[in-house]
């Protein structure tokens, strides 16, 4: 369609005539066409005065008038900024709970503290009485008769107004006529009161003669001392204002703000909600000025700090993206966060169930924060001495409270922090050295089997014990099934992942496990202090669902642990002070948005309470296995890679071979591990590598062979050098998936 016209009357043909494009010009572009084109048609709508004469409309880019919007638009914008019905408070039944505990406490505080200060109170009244008596005496005496009005009364006399005088006078004279009755019956009222009392027996003359003297302590009150002394010396917070708001984010020196004020003081920072109390501090809500990031002020919460005169531990700007990148929720707490210790309820919990997440902390705003486990899988990281280990006792406490969790703890620093848990664990090392290193990686290799045989045994579940295909409570409490949460705790694991042996094999491990495991029960929780390349592998940083970060030094390392952007979105843990904040970081993927959480502190003697009380547990619902009931590695754990080492002593050329062969061959490659097995006697030593390839679906059979420093062929057990490498393949296979 166009609405193009030409005047017939000027140019009948409309040879010479130019179109103007209008629906282009509406859109306030030019039509499509070359940008070479473009100059020239402009040039053509602006007609000379020879040209030809058009008709058209002039079409404005803004359009006046309102802007006409989708309702349905609008209110969800509304639904979107609604206030909440019920407070933030009572909608978690913990913190509503804590809150009226801790206003019942306060109560509870202000009544002990008070009458312990009962008799002071009862002295001062005492003391002050006399003063009360005097004030008493005397309040009456110028009230009945009318003493206030004496210096107007003397002033008329001064002034020599005679008029004026006589009648104040008069209406002094009708006054004190009244009061002297009103006083005199009050007199004697006090006087038939002190005869009546001076009848009744004598707890009630003290009681009297204590309300009367407590009656006068309070009237003798000086006016600059009070009676009763504060239980609670109010906290010396300045109330958060909008001006107060403005003034810190001015003073953050953003280039942004700064000429987004200078141009229109009112309008550059919008409050999108009063400013109100939330928790234990006061909340903002606001808009930044156009093109400000809630990035960019996060970055200067140390001069925000300063501005607003509070401790850093107190300032906790947020983003809400899910508005847009300029919404700021600025959250200033009464109460320095890096002095608060969160207290997890886990010291007295009895048991619990990990399938309701471990109640891992706090927020600034001392909401409690819970921590999914299952179906996920956790990487803690930080720079040395901010928390890590802290962070993986809490998480271990939780997991291991439930008898059905099997754990597998690995804390490869050996300074035993987790040492309280050995008793509860399936495997369990502390060492920093390679039998340490070994042991991890074992770990690995057999957790990547278990994933194998879980999935397995999933898929072999009825549909309908089991629909959605992944572990749940009901199966994971059918123990026979197998099928129950393992959780592997791996604290220090760049001592594993950057070891030039163990390391390359146990990363790729850890990375089909992050992977496969998560529908499985198999949980994997990693901590580092050192997040880079080499010591955390990139498959393992991309792939995990959760991931908490305490302070770390700069942009890299941020973004190894809370994911590739975390940096750039304001995610940014390099905003804690070192040490002061331990235990304060950034946790992504646990809630719908990143947040700042403290995590609970359990020292060691609170961690040895926790563990021994999941000792007992497992203990009676019989659920301990392997460490926990005494198994050391050396009767668990292959360490090597039997199939590899097979394949490296079997030659191609060599389809069948006796096993009594192959475990002297191995004995040569790797003595330390397999001189044990040649050790043994004939038969024993067939059948223990039988035994050592079961594990692998590998069945030895009776193979021809003759012996190797020659002599008579026989039909021995053996092992078919084709299975090896039929199992090794499809175990790479699945590596690969
Ligand atoms: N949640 C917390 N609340 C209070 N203090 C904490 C918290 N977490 C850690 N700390 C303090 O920080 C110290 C160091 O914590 P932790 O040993 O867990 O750090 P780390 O990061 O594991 O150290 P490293 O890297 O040296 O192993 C603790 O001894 C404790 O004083």
């Amino acid at each position: 369609m166009t609405h193009d016209h030409i005047d017939p009357n000027e140019n009948p043909d409309g040879r010479d005539a130019d179109i103007v494009h209008l629906d282009a010009a509406r859109a306030g572009r030019q039509p499509d066409g070359p940008p070479e084109d473009r100059p020239a048609e402009a040039d053509r709508t602006v007609a000379p005065a020879d040209g030809p004469v058009l008709e058209g409309e002039i079409v404005r880019v803004d359009q006046p008038g309102p802007a006409r919007t989708d309702w349905r638009t609008d209110l969800e914008a509304k639904a979107r900024a609604r206030q909440p019905i019920v407070p933030l408070w009572l909608r978690s039944a913990p913190e509503a709970s804590e809150t009226l505990k801790w206003v019942g406490l306060h109560y509870l505080h202000v009544s002990g503290y008070q009458l312990a200060r009962a008799p002071l109170y009862g002295g001062r009244l005492a003391v002050r009485s006399p003063r009360g008596f005097a004030r008493l005496v005397g309040g009456m005496v110028r009230w009945t008769f009318d003493l206030e009005g004496e210096p107007v009364r003397l002033a008329s006399v001064q002034k020599a107004d005679p008029e004026n005088y006589i009648k104040l006078s008069r209406q002094r004279d009708s006054r004190v006529r009244l009061r002297v009755w009103v006083t005199g019956a009050a007199l004697v009222t006090l006087l038939i009161a002190a005869i009546v009392v001076a009848d009744q027996p004598t707890h009630v003359q003290w009681t009297a003669l204590a309300v009367a003297l407590a009656a006068l302590g309070v009237i003798g009150k000086p006016a600059d001392r009070p009676l009763i002394n504060r239980a609670v010396v109010p906290a010396n917070v300045e109330r958060l204002t909008s001006d107060i708001v403005i003034r810190a984010l001015t003073a953050l020196s953003i280039a942004g703000i700064n000429q987004a004020i200078a141009k229109n003081s009112k309008d550059a920072i919008r409050f999108v909600a009063p400013i109100t109390r939330d928790g234990p501090g006061w909340r903002a809500d606001i808009d930044l000025p156009y093109g400000v990031t809630v990035a960019d002020v996060m970055d200067k919460r140390d001069r925000m700090a300063s501005a607003l005169r509070r401790p850093l531990g107190c300032i906790w700007p947020e983003g809400d993206s899910s508005i847009h990148e300029g919404r700021l929720i600025l959250w200033v707490g009464d109460k320095d966060l890096s002095k608060t210790v969160v207290r997890s309820p886990l010291t007295k919990a009895s048991s619990h169930d990990v399938f309701k997440g471990i109640p891992f902390g706090s927020d600034p705003r001392g909401r409690p924060i819970v921590v999914p486990i299952i179906q996920h899988n956790i990487l803690i990281g930080s720079l040395p001495g901010q928390g890590k280990t802290a962070a993986v006792r809490v998480l271990a406490s939780g997991a291991l409270l439930d008898p059905t969790v099997e754990g597998w703890i690995h804390e490869l620093k050996g300074t035993g922090d987790l040492d309280p848990h050995e008793q509860n664990c399936h495997r369990y090392i502390s060492g920093i050295e390679d039998e340490a290193i070994a042991y991890a990686a074992d770990s690995l290799t057999l957790l990547r089997k278990e994933v194998m045989r879980r999935s397995g045994a999933l898929k072999a579940l009825p549909p309908d014990l089991c629909p959605d295909k992944r572990v749940t409570r009901e199966i994971a409490d059918k123990r026979s099934l197998g099928l129950h949460p393992l959780v592997c705790i791996i604290d220090e694991c760049q001592n594993l992942f950057a070891h030039p042996e163990y390391g390359g094999k146990a990363g790729d491990d850890a990375e089909f496990i992050i992977k496969l495991g998560r529908a499985l029960g198999v949980v994997l929780i990693l901590a580092t202090q050192r997040p880079d390349k080499d010591s955390l592998p990139t498959g393992i940083s991309a792939n995990v669902s959760i991931r908490f970060c305490l302070r770390v030094a700069g942009q890299i390392e941020n973004d190894m642990i809370l994911g590739t952007s975390a940096y750039k979105n304001g995610v940014r843990a390099t905003v804690f002070v070192p040490e002061i904040d331990a235990g304060i970081g950034y946790l992504v993927g646990a809630t719908p948005m990143p947040k700042v959480v403290r995590s609970a502190y359990l020292d060691t003697p609170a961690t040895q309470r926790i563990a021994d009380r999941a000792h007992a547990l497992r203990t009676k619902l019989g659920t301990l296995s392997g460490h926990g009931l005494g198994e050391r590695p050396e009767h668990i754990i292959p360490t090597y890679d039997l199939l590899a080492d097979i394949l490296a002593v079997v030659p191609p050329s060599e389809a069948k071979v006796w096993n009594e062969i192959v475990v002297d061959r191995l004995a040569d490659l790797r003595s330390d591990v397999y001189a044990p097995w040649a050790a043994l006697e004939g038969g024993a030593r067939t059948a223990q590598l039988t035994t050592a390839l079961k594990p692998y679906g590998i069945k030895t059979t009776q193979v021809w062979g003759t012996p190797e420093g020659g002599g008579k062929g026989a039909n021995r057990i053996g092992i078919v050098r084709d299975d090896i490498v039929n199992t090794i393949t499809q175990r790479d296979r699945g590596a690969a998936s």
